[in-house]
């Protein structure tokens, strides 16, 4: 077993250890090895089908793995867990309910009494952006304001890890930009710690605290990539910072042979 990078005994939230995930003859993982510390941004990138998505997965204990474990604050992840909130590219809003109807879905199924859910969606309204639009149902909403309902409900019953899979990638570059700042503002704020899958590699590089580089199925980290910006970084400007510059054409440079051997 390789070394766990980034390893800080104090503030370790998640880790891998050994972990291999196969389906079937299938081997879509091996030998992760990584850490993910308590409020730590990490954004994963590699090759299409080299198992990031799996990786969240078993963040969430959607599916265990078939070798070594997954840790959540030294036990063991074992079932699908509420300590983690998932966002896929899909935002999945209920077009029969309102924003403040959606944003409402797992504050129900906690058992939240009506004024405390009404007090937690006024509260998450603030925090995403969309006060005054709690009675809006979603085909009124722009795209970024879906992504913000989405961001709100998953964010409802307070999740202390949050999984990104490619979340603003049907998105416009502008729209993406915008709702970058928000995911950062909101981890920073909030001090979740967050896996965030992307293809985008200056997204990669714009958001993440570290970000891990994947090789190709079966995937492993190759590489724990420091990203040694200010946490309160300003995504808007980040262009003219030559630290970003370099940053990215590093990651450009790890990740080109992949990207072209890629069949698609
Ligand atoms: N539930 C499943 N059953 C069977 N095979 C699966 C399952 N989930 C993932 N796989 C396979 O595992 C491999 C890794 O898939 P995964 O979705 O994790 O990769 P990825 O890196 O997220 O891909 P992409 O970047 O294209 O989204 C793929 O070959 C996929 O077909």
């Amino acid at each position: 077993m390789k070394a766990c990078s980034g390893a800080d005994p104090i503030r370790v939230g998640r880790s891998y250890e050994g972990v291999g995930k196969s389906f079937g003859a299938l081997k879509a993982v091996t030998d992760i090895n990584l850490i993910v510390n308590e409020g730590e941004f990490i954004t994963l990138v590699g090759p299409s089908g080299c198992g990031k998505s799996t990786l969240l997965n078993m963040a969430a204990g959607i599916f265990a793995p078939t070798e070594g474990k997954v840790f959540y604050r030294g036990a063991p992840v074992s079932a699908f867990n509420r300590k983690v909130g998932y966002m896929t590219q899909s935002d999945h809003l209920l077009h029969w309910r309102t924003v403040a109807g959606n944003i409402a879905v797992p504050l129900e199924i906690a058992g939240m009494t009506k004024a405390q859910i009404r007090e937690r969606i006024a509260e998450l309204l603030d925090l995403v952006g969309l006060r005054g639009f709690g009675d809006n149902y979603p085909n009124e909403l722009s795209g970024g304001m879906r992504k913000r309902c989405a961001l709100a409900r998953l964010l409802a019953y307070d999740p202390e890890t949050l999984l990104f899979d490619e979340p603003f990638a049907a998105l416009d570059a502008q729209l993406r930009l915008k709702m970058q700042v928000e995911v950062r503002r909101i981890a920073t704020q909030l001090r979740k710690s967050i896996l965030f899958v992307t293809h985008d590699l200056d997204e990669a590089v714009a958001l993440a605290d570290r970000c891990a580089i994947f090789t190709s199925r079966p995937g492993t980290i190759r590489e724990v990539l420091d990203i040694p910006l200010p946490r309160d970084r300003d995504l808007f400007h980040l262009r003219h910072n030559q630290h970003y510059i370099d940053l990215t054409a590093r990651l450009w440079d790890e990740m080109a042979p992949a990207i072209s051997a890629e069949e698609h």
